[in-house]
This record gives C-alpha cells, structure tokens and sequence, in this order.
C-alpha cells in the first residue's frame, strides 16, 4: 500500500452534453458530500465545453476539476486550442496530458508534452502526465524501455509532488477489458519511480503519485489500488458511471 493520499481521477474524454454532465457531476458530488472523512482525492475531468457547468456543480464538494489537454502558449493565434490560464480562469486545478488518444491521433510527442506540461506548471495547475506502451511494443519486450523513455523526455525538471502526478495507462487496456496484471503495473511503477529519481531526486520521487489507467471498474481496482507503488486511478468508461466511480474510489486502501 502506498504512503501517498490516493487521487480518482475520472477522464470522461468526448462524452456528456451539458444536461448529462450536470447530473452525472451531481450524483458523484452528492455521494462525496455524504461522506466527510474519504482517504482519497477525487478528480473530474470533463470536456471543455462542460467544464464551466461541471465546475458549478462541483463547487463546494471537495472534488477537484480538470480538463484533458492544454496548449503551450499562454494566448495567440490557436485556433481551436485552450491554454493552461484559460483553464486556471474555468476552475481548473489539474490538466491531463499526453493522453494515449492524443500521442496517437493528434501525433503528441515527448517534448510537446513536456511543453505543455511546462505551461500548466507556470499557471499553477496539476500536470497528469500519460505514459504507456502499446500491444506491440508489449509484445516485443520493450514496455520498460519505452514507459521510461516517455518519462525522461515528457516529465520537465520542475516536476515535484505538488504540481506533477504520472498515469501509467498501458495503450492495449484502455477501454478494452483487458488489465495489466498486478505484479506487471507494480512492476513498471516502480520502474517509473526509479525513472523519476534518477531524474529529479529521491526524495522528489517518492511524494510523485503514480496512477493506473486501463480497464479499472469496481471489480478489479481493491487489487490494483493496494499495490505499493500505485496512487489511484485513471478512469475511463467507469467514470461515466456515478456509482462505479465512487466504488472505485471507496477501494482505496485507507492511509
Ligand atoms: O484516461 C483514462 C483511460 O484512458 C482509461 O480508460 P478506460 O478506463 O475506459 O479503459
């Protein structure tokens, strides 16, 4: 089990209109409000356009709010960007970055990641920096030389426990079924803290919470969550799904 305050972040990616986000925000923000006393974080990310009404909804829950990318500037001639103070100005304290679906689609590479998560550092906001290998790179043995590789040239020197948490998000188990075993996830956790103090310290390394994203329901995350080197979760699908999320985070082990 680790030492660190466990963080249940839910990605809810491109999903919810603005009736739907409010009642979904609603129905997790009432079972936060019903209890007091919770050994986790709770994070909600959703889409730009909800994340004012989200916001609203959430205010006063103790729940976190995100959003799921940021540009690198702070304004100019972007179209269809958002940049880290515009999110700070939306109530925003954390920002997903280099998620899977945008290393993959929108061809994200290590250093624009680092970029961004530089951006989100300077306007105070919590960069969730997205690491993971694919089916392929798994296959051929390569996880550990490609999760670390991502961690060297994605995380900025400036990360500290305070600003940065990491998401191991192995590309093959996201919003497929399948999950990383156990003994794989704490494997290439603790691989990924090592990673991180050879880069920034010891000490720093080890208050830098490490989440893991793939596949995790109610079901599978008491498992997963207990695990040493895991901080909490990265939530798709069930976060779409007020009492899956809240289940997930009630399978926090207490600290
Ligand atoms: O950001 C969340 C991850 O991509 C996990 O998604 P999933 O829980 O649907 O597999």
């Amino acid at each position: 089990m680790s030492a660190r305050r466990p963080l249940i972040a839910g990605n809810w990616k491109m999903n919810g209109l603005r009736a739907d986000a409010r009642a979904l925000a609603d129905e997790i923000g009432t079972l936060r409000k019903n209890k007091s006393q919770d050994a986790f974080d709770l994070l909600i990310c959703p889409p730009f356009s909800v994340i004012e009404t989200v916001g609203h909804v959430l205010d006063s829950t103790g729940i976190f709010l995100g959003a799921q990318d940021c540009h690198t500037a702070e304004k100019g001639a972007h179209t269809g960007d958002v940049s880290a103070a515009m999110l700070k100005d939306a109530g925003c304290s954390h920002v997903i970055l280099g998620h899977s679906e945008r290393r993959t689609n929108h061809k994200e590479s290590n250093e624009l990641v680092k970029q961004k998560a530089i951006a989100a550092h300077n306007e105070g906001l919590i960069a969730i920096i997205c690491v993971g290998e694919t089916e392929t790179e798994r296959e051929n043995g390569k996880t550990l030389e490609v999760v670390t590789a991502q961690i060297k040239d994605s995380v900025p020197e400036g990360a500290r426990a305070d600003n940065t948490v990491i998401a191991y998000e192995p590309v093959w188990a996201i919003g497929t079924g399948k999950v990383a075993t156990p003994d794989d996830v704490q494997n290439v956790h603790g691989d990924i803290r090592k990673t991180l103090a050879a880069k920034l310290g010891q000490e720093t390394a080890d208050g830098i919470r490490i989440l893991y994203g793939g596949s995790m329901k109610p079901e599978n995350a008491k498992e997963l969550l207990a695990l040493p080197d895991v901080d909490g979760g990265l939530i798709g699908g069930a976060a779409l799904k007020a009492e899956d999320f809240w289940a997930i985070a009630q399978s926090c082990p207490s600290l």
